[in-house]
């Protein structure tokens, strides 16, 4: 039997994976993608739209620790659909992981699951680094290292926000890491996700029972965490959906209270906010430590047009997102019946 490769997009979160994503499938139709998301409430499926591109997302959790029982069912889903032609025939499956995804663990239910190591095979493991984070956030995030030592590439992003010797700096330090990966620039082209590399030992984790497959998987299928494992990082994510549009200048007000309430514990902040005056979302992409990007979208991604934000941080206290943005939720009412200056 023909075994369908499965490239593993890796990098942690915010540093690129995305985007890069989105250059492949600008080049290439032949791909199903699955993206995995740390939070509950996906958003970036709503980014990644391609006509005829199978994509399915796995939401509330990490495919290498909580949700690794529902990437196992995926997979199946996946393959059993192209196999009925419910879905167009991909010649590969691209996972984008959470930014906090141990690659072992994601590989696991490949090398360990019977029926899926038949019908799939991992194609490579291929890391996205944030450049401009650099090495603080090797030392700051340790799935940041653990995705830079299982790569076979090193994907290079935001090598436009640094200077010329940093970046040389930087990629002595990456060798020194993982003297095996070499190291490209983003956007890398397609080709890349056919190379072959020689399989290394890899350090294999858990792998859960697989869980009953939920729901068969259709272009923009949300497979929610269902088993209890807890999540092996101290990275943790709540998200507010609001229905009622505020002006710009009381949106710029909140996303600094929520900065200024998580202080260094931010990590990530996605979301489509709901402005006044415009006719699509305003997409909110931040990464901890730097300005948020924002950028207003022309129509909203689907029905749904109320806002999303969705808080990933950096804590002991799994609970600490749910209080901020509970926090939050009072001050976007406030705000709502404050006047607009
Ligand atoms: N300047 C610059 N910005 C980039 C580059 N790559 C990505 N970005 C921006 O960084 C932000 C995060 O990029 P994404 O592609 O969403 O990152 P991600 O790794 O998918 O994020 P998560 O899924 O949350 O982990 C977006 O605003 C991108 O536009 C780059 O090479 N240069």
């Amino acid at each position: 039997m023909n075994r369908l490769p499965v490239v593993v997009l890796t990098g942690f979160l915010g540093s690129g994976k995305t985007t890069q994503l989105n250059a492949w499938l600008e080049q290439r139709q032949d791909l199903a993608v699955l993206i995995n998301e740390l939070g509950d409430i996906g958003i970036d499926q709503h980014l990644t739209r391609k006509a005829g591109v199978p994509v399915t997302l796995l939401a509330g959790g990490c495919v290498c620790c909580v949700v690794q029982g529902a990437l196992s069912s995926t997979l199946r889903n996946l393959f059993m659909a192209r196999k009925n032609g419910d879905i167009p025939e991909f010649s590969m499956v691209v996972l984008e992981t959470t930014g906090a995804a141990e690659p072992s663990g994601v590989l696991a239910p490949l090398e360990q699951d019977p029926w899926l190591k038949k019908r799939f095979y991992c194609q490579s493991v291929l890391t996205v680094v944030d450049v401009a984070a650099g090495a603080a956030s090797i030392q700051r995030h340790p799935e940041c290292l653990e995705q830079i030592q299982a790569a076979d590439l090193l994907l290079l992003s935001r090598t436009d926000q640094v200077a010329a010797s940093e970046l040389t700096a930087f990629k002595q330090q990456l060798a020194a890491l993982n003297p095996e990966a070499a190291c490209y620039p983003t956007p890398v082209p397609a080709e890349v996700l056919d190379r072959q590399f020689e399989r290394r030992c890899r350090i294999t984790g858990r792998l859960n029972s697989v869980v009953p497959s939920s729901a068969l998987l259709s272009p923009m299928v949300s497979v929610p965490g269902t088993t209890t494992t807890p999540s092996r990082h101290q990275l943790y994510s709540a998200s507010v959906i609001w229905e009622y549009p505020l002006s710009w200048g009381h949106w710029q007000a909140a996303l600094k209270q929520l900065a200024s309430q998580c202080g260094d514990a931010l990590v990530r902040v996605k979301g489509l906010l709901k402005v006044e005056g415009l006719d699509g979302p305003l997409l909110v992409q931040w990464v901890g430590g730097a300005e948020p990007e924002l950028t207003p979208m022309n129509q909203w991604p689907d029905d749904d047009t109320r806002t999303r934000v969705v808080l990933i941080v950096r804590h002991n206290d799994a609970d600490f997102p749910h209080q901020q943005m509970a926090h939050w939720e009072s001050l976007l009412e406030q705000l709502r019946s404050a006047p607009t200056h």
